[in-house]
């Protein structure tokens, strides 16, 4: 698989070192003022000839300190502060900034031409869901555009052609790279999630969205933005001028409804729990839901801000996913997308890796069996909520928790699950530099609390031991829902990276379960 800085356009503009200087107010000594400048990246590592090398302050180390082997790689000058430029010893233009970190997303979006410009954009932040509603707005874009971007936790992809994400937003150089290459091969719409430590980080600067939208805002990251208020200003930057033209807020909660007074730029706002206050005042609402029993997704009726009505659906289960599927439609829509079609789109929307994804369907004496993402209490109780009417039989979990994360939600995780599952299967998820038998510990203490007696507790040191294990208990009336990991493509253990995947496990598990049933027969 390619590295996401090679998704980068194969043809880039050209420009002269000097131009980038003028139009940044930068200072480049004349004699070096024709180098060409095609690319720009913020890491070392990611450098290809002709880079401009931006060398940020950053909270670990300052980039600057990387600088001679970026120009080792091909980096033509350096962006950096005046700290930054004592550390570079290479022989190479160093153009001072005051803020580089600041200066990294506008120069990267000059340097790719503003691609932006020419690409429809849809950007969604929030604490949950960003990931679900991202997937699905693309799913509607889809339905109008020949080729989409998408960039978020699980992929950068354009069009079919995917790699893997290193995380929720890339740095500003290789976000403006995506959607310049994008362009370059046809794409002419953009969906994208907006994490808060990228508002935080800058690497949105520079780049304006067509429509922006806010989930919800939970309690999170607090390690990083202090506090809740300082994760609510960090996330209320993506809904300024020049940011995004205009957003669409879900306000069923106070931070939303706070966002959608103070937004600076226009907005919609959105209201998804029915019932609520705001369904009233909202300019959208949904105004019926049925999660359905059918397991495929739950029907809804969504009230637009002319009165009318209309009925839409999710395909993934649970309230949850109301939400996401009604906020994807408003913000579609808002992207130009005509609402029927909209609706229709995100109805069908492809299957989202590593979110409720349904592996194997329930028959032929296997059960449904499903891979979810959630790693947090709350997103496990919406996880087991979900699949709980769609399970005629016994609800089987496979489940661990992080090492070197959040110790505290080990027990809760526990008894989430002896409260709402079945069966459990404790097993590891990325133990890191911990001693994975003492994190399983810490879950089976909080099983405990609920069924002192371990009854339907098992315990597996292998996840993929684990996974056959339920898969081999249980029956085409259970389910078997497998937490944690969702999409990740690696498994963590003492500092190395295995390649591992839930899903593939489940296959394997599948295909194995029915090699034997075959010579069984
Ligand atoms: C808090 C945070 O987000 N930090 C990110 C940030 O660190 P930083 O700017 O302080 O950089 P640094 O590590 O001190 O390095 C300084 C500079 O030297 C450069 N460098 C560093 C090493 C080297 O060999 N060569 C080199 O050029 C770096 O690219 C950087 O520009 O920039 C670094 C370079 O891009 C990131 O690796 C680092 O992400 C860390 C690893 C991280 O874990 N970030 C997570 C928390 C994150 O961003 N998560 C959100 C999603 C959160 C969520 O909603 O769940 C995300 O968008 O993924
Ligand atoms: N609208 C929502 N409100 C509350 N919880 C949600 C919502 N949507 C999804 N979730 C829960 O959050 C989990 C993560 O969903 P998703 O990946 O779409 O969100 P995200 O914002 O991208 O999160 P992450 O940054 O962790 O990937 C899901 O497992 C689900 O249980």
């Amino acid at each position: 698989m390619t590295s996401p800085v090679r998704m980068r356009p194969q043809v880039p503009a050209a420009h002269r070192l000097a131009d980038l200087a003028d139009a940044f107010s930068l200072v480049v000594d004349p004699s070096q003022g024709d180098r060409t400048v095609t690319g720009i990246t913020v890491s070392s590592t990611d450098v290809e000839p002709g880079d401009v090398f931006v060398a940020i302050p950053g909270l670990r180390a300052h980039g600057a300190r990387f600088a001679d082997q970026a120009v080792e790689a091909g980096a033509v000058a350096v962006v950096t502060d005046a700290a930054g430029a004592e550390l570079v010893t290479a022989d190479v233009p160093v153009l001072l900034a005051d803020e580089p970190r600041d200066l990294a997303g506008p120069l990267a979006a000059w340097v790719y031409d503003y691609p932006a410009e020419r690409l429809v954009s849809v950007g969604v932040t929030g604490t949950n869901g960003k990931t679900t509603t991202t997937y699905f707005v693309e799913a509607a874009l889809r339905a109008v555009h020949p080729l989409t971007v998408l960039l978020g936790t699980v992929e950068l992809r354009i069009g079919d052609v995917a790699v893997e994400s290193p995380r929720t937003t890339v740095e500003a150089p290789a976000l403006e790279a995506i959607l310049a290459a994008g362009l370059e091969r046809g794409a002419t719409a953009a969906a994208m999630e907006v994490s808060s430590h990228a508002l935080a980080l800058g690497r949105v600067r520079g780049l304006e969205l067509d429509v922006a939208g806010f989930s919800n805002l939970q309690r999170d990251h607090l390690d990083f933005h202090g506090d809740m208020e300082g994760y609510f200003r960090d996330k209320s930057r993506l809904f300024a001028p020049g940011q995004a033209r205009r957003g669409v807020v879900v306000v069923d909660d106070e931070w939303g409804r706070r966002l959608a007074v103070e937004s600076p730029i226009p907005v919609e706002t959105l209201a998804t729990h029915v019932g609520a206050p705001e369904a009233h005042t909202a300019d959208w609402a949904v105004t019926w839901a049925d999660i359905g029993l059918d397991g495929v997704g739950s029907s809804f009726v969504l009230r637009a801000p002319d009165g009318a009505e209309h009925r839409a659906a999710s395909p993934l289960p649970g309230l949850v996913n109301v939400s996401n599927a009604a906020l994807a439609i408003v913000l579609a829509h808002a992207a130009g997308v005509d609402l029927a079609v909209a609706i229709d789109a995100v109805a069908h929307a492809h299957e989202i890796p590593g979110r409720m994804e349904r592996v194997v369907e329930r028959g032929d004496g296997l059960p449904l069996s499903l891979v979810d993402y959630a790693h947090t209490p709350d997103a496990l109780v919406l996880a087991l909520e979900a699949v709980r009417p769609i399970t005629p039989g016994r609800l089987v979990i496979v489940f661990g928790s992080d090492g070197d994360r959040d110790r505290g939600k080990r027990p809760i995780m526990g008894e989430i699950a002896a409260r709402l599952a079945d069966v459990l299967v404790v097993t590891d998820e990325n133990p890191r530099s911990e001693d994975p038998a003492s994190i399983r510990a810490a879950i089976l203490g909080g099983v405990r609390s609920v069924r002192p007696d371990l009854a339907d507790v098992h315990e597996a040191t292998s996840r993929a031991q684990a996974i056959h294990d339920a898969l081999a208990l249980a029956t085409e009336r259970d389910t078997v829902i497998v937490t944690g990991k969702g999409h990740e493509p690696t498994q963590e253990i003492a500092g190395v990276f295995h390649r591992y995947n839930d899903r593939d496990v489940i296959r394997e598990a599948v295909a194995l379960a029915r090699a034997r049933a075959e010579q069984h027969a």
